[in-house]
């Protein structure tokens, strides 16, 4: 066996294994898992990290998130080479985060103010993940008690424990950043409801530029544009998600009842008359329509049928385009010919046809 081999062998006993933070330009900023016996004292479990050939060539992928086992850690320059990554718990595209446990919507009570629908929607699109989905409500020094009463005791009959916090001042801040550890959190929300002020106290190294909320729109003018998963003190990794008002549903009609809690309790307990029973206008349907966001729940099933039949529409109209290439060597779909029955019928055809119908108008 060759040295490199030995060390391979060795490795995969006890490989190095941490926690991709951040992708730099096909670097990869990896965290160490702690108490790895290779870890000289005094060094940095923070590496700079290239991906191994091999992982390019089979289009192995390294994703934020991505548990991956690092090879010849170069301890004084503080790099790295990814040699394998672990298999994915989850995995989201928007943000691409991997391994990520929960998802903390983050609204706020006022400035700007909480809209019930667009709530929803963050609801159902953070429940569409199948992940834990938590809710904080900020700004809670901007309005009364009874104001923060009235907005739990309605929260709860939609299923949810809201946690009333309050960024500028820290309260409410303890309590959530116990339920932060030992996850990978992706906190999700509005523009302007704090979500980066969030992270900045939560994450005493980071500080990310936030602005007062502004404008028509009532945003915060703060950008958060590239993905990173940042390390909380109590343990636990933190991303922020770019902040954008109306989220978009990309799930089958039928799936959506099951993203509200209110319809899941119902729906474990009995069944409706019909399979594909989507809940509106069907007889003998198990879920009762008296609660508040049952008006949201048909709105978005309207709304994901259209999204449905739209999509099947462009279906069929782009099995009717055909590629072609232009001279300036750009590629644009022109329709192709029709089928049959629509195409200019060839002189040969239309003669073929005659000869049929003399030979027929002979037989008769
Ligand atoms: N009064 C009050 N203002 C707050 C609180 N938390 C945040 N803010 C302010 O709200 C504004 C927007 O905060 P950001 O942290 O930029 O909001 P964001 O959710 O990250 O916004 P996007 O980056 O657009 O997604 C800033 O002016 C903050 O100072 C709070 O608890 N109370
Ligand atoms: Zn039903």
């Amino acid at each position: 066996m060759s040295d490199r081999e030995t060390a391979l062998d060795e490795l995969e006993i006890a490989p190095l294994v941490g926690t991709v933070l951040a992708v730099q330009a096909n670097f990869y900023r990896v965290q160490l898992d702690p108490q790895h016996p290779d870890i000289p004292a005094g060094v940095s479990r923070f590496l700079l990290c290239t991906r191994r050939s091999r992982l390019k060539k089979i289009g192995q992928k390294v994703m934020v998130g991505d548990r991956a086992i690092v090879e010849e850690p170069d301890w004084e320059g503080g790099r790295g080479a990814i040699s394998q990554v672990l298999p994915r718990t989850s995995e989201l595209d928007r943000p691409p985060i991997a391994n990520v446990d929960r998802i903390l919507l983050v609204f706020a009570l006022v400035d700007p103010p909480l809209e019930p629908y667009q709530l929803s929607r963050f609801l159902v699109k953070a429940e569409s993940t199948g992940l834990e989905v938590g809710l904080c409500l900020n700004k809670i020094d901007l309005v009364t008690p009874e104001v923060v009463d009235r907005w739990c005791d309605r929260l709860q009959k939609w299923g949810y424990d809201p946690q009333p916090i309050g960024v500028s001042s820290g309260f409410g801040l303890t309590e959530l950043r116990r339920g932060l550890a030992g996850k990978i959190t992706v906190v999700s929300g509005p523009s302007g409801v704090g979500k980066s002020s969030l992270i900045d106290r939560l994450v005493p190294s980071v500080h990310l530029r936030t602005a007062p909320v502004s404008g028509k729109l009532g945003r915060g003018r703060h950008t958060t544009r590239h993905v990173e998963l940042f390390d909380l003190p109590d343990g636990g990794l933190l991303a922020d998600t770019p902040g954008f008002n109306q989220p978009d549903f990309n799930c089958e009609p039928s799936e959506l009842v099951g993203y509200f809690p209110e319809a899941r309790y119902p729906l474990s307990r009995g069944r409706c008359q019909f399979s594909n029973c989507l809940h509106r206008d069907e007889p003998n349907c198990v879920i009762a329509r008296d609660w508040e966001r049952y008006d949201h729940y048909v709105e978005f099933v309207n709304e994901a049928i259209a999204r449905q039949e739209m999509l099947q529409q462009l279906g069929e109209k782009e099995s009717n385009l055909k590629r072609k290439t232009t001279r300036a060597g750009k590629s644009e779909y022109e329709p192709k010919l029709a089928s049959k029955k629509y195409r200019r019928q060839s002189r040969r055809w239309q003669h073929q046809n005659l000869q049929e119908l003399c030979e027929d108008l002979e037989e008769v």
